[in-house]
């Protein structure tokens, strides 16, 4: 709950010798939560194997516990869920506490609410500053009634659901697969189509594990980027098998880090090409990074690859605004890149990043300025000025946020002094193991 009691870490990273190893990033945090939000909403089993273990997930994992779900944990990553099926949903008797979690938060919006139950949605200092509106507009137009709410729609909040969802045709006012995803969600317990039109695409994962566990789903193409996703409602749900892929999200980090510190030769295994997913690998790749995808295979219903990455010397391109919902995550991690590549890299319309765990585009800047790194930022774009060498320092402030902390501690692998943050425990949320894998390959990272 809140900060209260929150306890930072501070930790840093310095250069040393060359990074060398392989390693599987853990599972992907969006089908992780997903995959347990499947199981509660499926009849029967659904065995999850490579789940994320991130406190993120975990809150997920106790909502769905919470809204009626047997969870069965039998070892490392693999869990089994024993579901209630859509409409069987059982009125929480405590808040749902989401901690950090805008996905978790978000899509269980429009799961709880889209039962005839009411439930009260709270987290941490910096989910409740995230805008929630941009669920509840969309969920109050199903018929759902916002019984509570913090100003300006932020959590804590109590949502109570109709005896019966109303169907909608909803345009999102953002590219964003939380908004898709709440309203889709709800689509399932509603009688009739929900449609769902994005003029940007955006991770389809929920569409695609909608189908994997039996619903009516199809996905076209809008416009000129976009998607029209139409959902019959009300299907019976089965229990499924999920194979969690490692998460592209996570491996940006020992990706950019073999890239910037000499020497280094890393394989990073099995991880997720969703084509909605890897806008971080097309801009490395077209900025020089010597990244070589093998053993290409399906693991899951994903398409997974084995990454070689090799030090190389980065060079500043301009990134169009519409490839930023295929590496929203990953602009951080991106920019300690940049500060590291010859020339200019200008990074366009990243106005999503403002209402992430932090305002990402302040936090980023503050952080290359303590790094002596030259940028500007352009409205919502972020111009990074590289010289091919970073002289470091710190420590960055991370807000609460798991992204700004790895970065720049990736940042400080090359830095000619050491980097330091002035918090790492939100690692824990999505990564618990980047400290230790980091340092299997030979970084010298910690406290
Ligand atoms: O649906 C998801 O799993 C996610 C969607 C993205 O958020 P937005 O929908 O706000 O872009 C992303 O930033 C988040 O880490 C995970
Ligand atoms: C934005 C993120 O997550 P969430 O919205 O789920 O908190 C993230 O993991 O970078």
């Amino acid at each position: 709950m809140a900060h209260a009691g929150h306890d930072p870490k501070p930790a840093s990273a310095r250069s040393g010798s060359p990074l060398r190893g392989r390693l599987r990033a853990p599972g992907d945090k969006s089908i992780s939560h997903r995959s347990m939000i499947f199981g509660l909403l499926s009849i029967g089993e659904t065995v999850i194997e490579g789940l994320l273990e991130g406190d993120d997930v975990i809150r997920t994992a106790k909502a769905c516990e919470q809204l009626g779900a047997t969870l069965i944990h039998d070892g490392p990553g693999k869990w089994r869920v024993h579901g209630v099926g859509i409409g069987g949903l059982k009125e929480p008797k405590d808040v749902l506490d989401f901690g950090n979690a805008g996905t978790g938060s978000r899509l269980m919006m429009g799961v709880a609410g889209s039962h005839p139950i009411t439930s009260t949605f709270d987290g941490d200092a910096s989910l409740r500053s995230r805008p929630m509106r941009r669920i509840l507009d969309p969920l109050e137009k199903m018929g759902i009634n916002v019984v509570s709410q913090t100003e300006g729609g932020r959590v804590p909040l109590t949502i109570k659901g109709p005896r019966e969802t109303i169907p909608v045709t909803y345009e999102t006012p953002a590219p964003s697969a939380q908004i898709k995803s709440a309203v889709l969600l709800a689509g399932l317990n509603s009688p009739g189509e929900t449609v769902v039109i994005e003029q940007e695409a955006t991770r389809d994962h929920t569409e695609r594990m909608m189908k994997l566990f039996g619903a009516d789903i199809t996905s076209v193409p809008h416009g000129q980027f976009g998607r029209k996703i139409t959902l019959k409602g009300q299907p019976t749900l089965q229990g499924r098998k999920v194979i969690v892929p490692s998460d592209p999200s996570s491996a940006a980090f020992p990706l950019v880090a073999a890239l910037i510190v000499p020497g280094s030769e890393v394989v990073l295994e099995a991880v997720m090409m969703n084509p909605l997913r890897i806008g971080l690998i097309d801009t490395l790749l077209e900025m020089g990074a010597d990244i070589e995808q093998m053993n290409i295979r399906e693991e899951g219903g994903e398409t997974v690859a084995d990454l070689k990455v090799k030090h190389s010397s980065l060079q500043g391109v301009s990134v169009p605004a519409e490839r930023a919902p295929s590496m929203i995550d990953e602009y951080p991690i991106l920019a300690i890149a940049a500060s590291y590549a010859q020339g200019t890299t200008r990074m366009n319309g990243l106005h999503e990043l403002r209402v992430k765990e932090c305002d990402r585009l302040d936090a980023v800047a503050a952080g290359l300025e303590m790094a002596g790194v030259s940028f500007e930022i352009e409205g919502d774009d972020l111009i990074v000025h590289g010289t091919g060498s970073v002289r470091g320092g710190g420590p960055v402030q991370t807000h609460l946020d798991h992204r700004i902390a790895m970065s720049f501690l990736i940042m400080g692998l090359a830095s000619e002094t050491p980097m330091t943050v002035d918090d790492s425990t939100m690692i824990a949320t999505s990564f618990p193991t980047f400290v230790p894998m980091m340092k299997s390959l030979g970084a010298a990272i910690g406290d």
